[in-house]
């Protein structure tokens, strides 16, 4: 089954055309990369599909109906889940809080009067934190301030707090831009293990070629907004125009 689909999907900032008739698919379990030089336009490309962003033109559709009407947090709730990039974690609450947080502004959309007329909810809202934490092993860090975290743990929680919405389909731009090999090796882990448990497709926008290479069942190749190539690993990695469009660049 087709979860997401882009149709001729434009943006443009003023005279920049920095998502180019886009029409990207995903597939229900699917693991997609999405690679390209710098300014390509993959994180406008996520950005869109999020809705912090406005298309110029085109549609984007989850699960066969368009979402371009919706305010970012109805998409989550339709089981879009982004993580990393813009910092969501609360530094200065214990990792649980911020684990049972993000499973109440999953149930709730936003914080407001909801949050108190539905307490009896609130159980169901420890058991999701808690088993979040335990998916991304940060269970016997419950009680720590977030602040407090190493860098890698902090990434771990932003994996968590993205899947504590129990997301059909996971968004990640850059998930170890910062991070020491040490730390990259763990988080591909954990991405592989979180694939396995929780049965997610995912879109994940890296410059890191070796985890693209490891991770991806797809990879899609933009270059001035517009896919220039798509395939599996094998077929990308000999692909003429990409190997054009990251001249001088990275090496495939
Ligand atoms: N809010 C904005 N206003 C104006 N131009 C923008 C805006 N956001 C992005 N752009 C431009 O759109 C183009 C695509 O940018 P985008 O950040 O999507 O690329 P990218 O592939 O994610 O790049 P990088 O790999 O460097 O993160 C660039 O030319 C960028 O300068």
């Amino acid at each position: 089954m087709t979860l997401l689909e882009t149709e001729n999907l434009v943006k443009e900032f003023g005279g920049l055309v920095a998502t180019d008739d886009v029409n990207l698919t995903v597939e229900e379990d699917e693991r997609v990369s999405i690679i390209g030089p710098n300014g390509a336009g993959k994180s406008t490309l996520i950005n869109l599909i999020t809705r912090r962003l406005d298309p110029t033109s085109g549609d984007i559709r989850f699960k066969g109906e368009s979402i371009v009407g919706l305010e970012p947090h109805q998409v989550v709730q339709r089981g879009v889940s982004k993580s990393f990039q813009t910092a969501s974690i609360f530094p200065d609450l214990t990792v649980r809080e911020n684990a049972e947080i993000a499973a109440l502004a999953s149930e709730r959309g936003a914080f407001g009067f909801e949050f108190l007329k539905h307490r009896d909810s609130l159980s169901d809202v420890h058991g999701v934190a808690r088993d979040t934490l335990d998916s991304v092993g940060l269970l016997d860090r419950a009680d720590t301030v977030a602040t407090d975290l190493p860098y890698g743990d902090k990434r771990r929680l932003e994996i968590g707090i993205a899947l504590a919405s129990d997301p059909d389909l996971l968004l990640m731009d850059e998930p170890t831009a910062g991070m020491s090999p040490e730390e990259t090796k763990s988080t591909v882990e954990l991405i592989e293990q979180v694939k396995r448990d929780h049965g997610l497709t995912f879109v994940l926008v890296e410059h890191d070629m070796e985890i693209v290479f490891s991770i991806s069942d797809r990879i899609v190749v933009l270059s001035r907004g517009g896919i220039i190539a798509e395939g599996t690993p094998d077929e990308i990695r000999g692909n003429e125009a990409v190997q054009e469009a990251y001249l001088g660049g990275v090496e495939l």
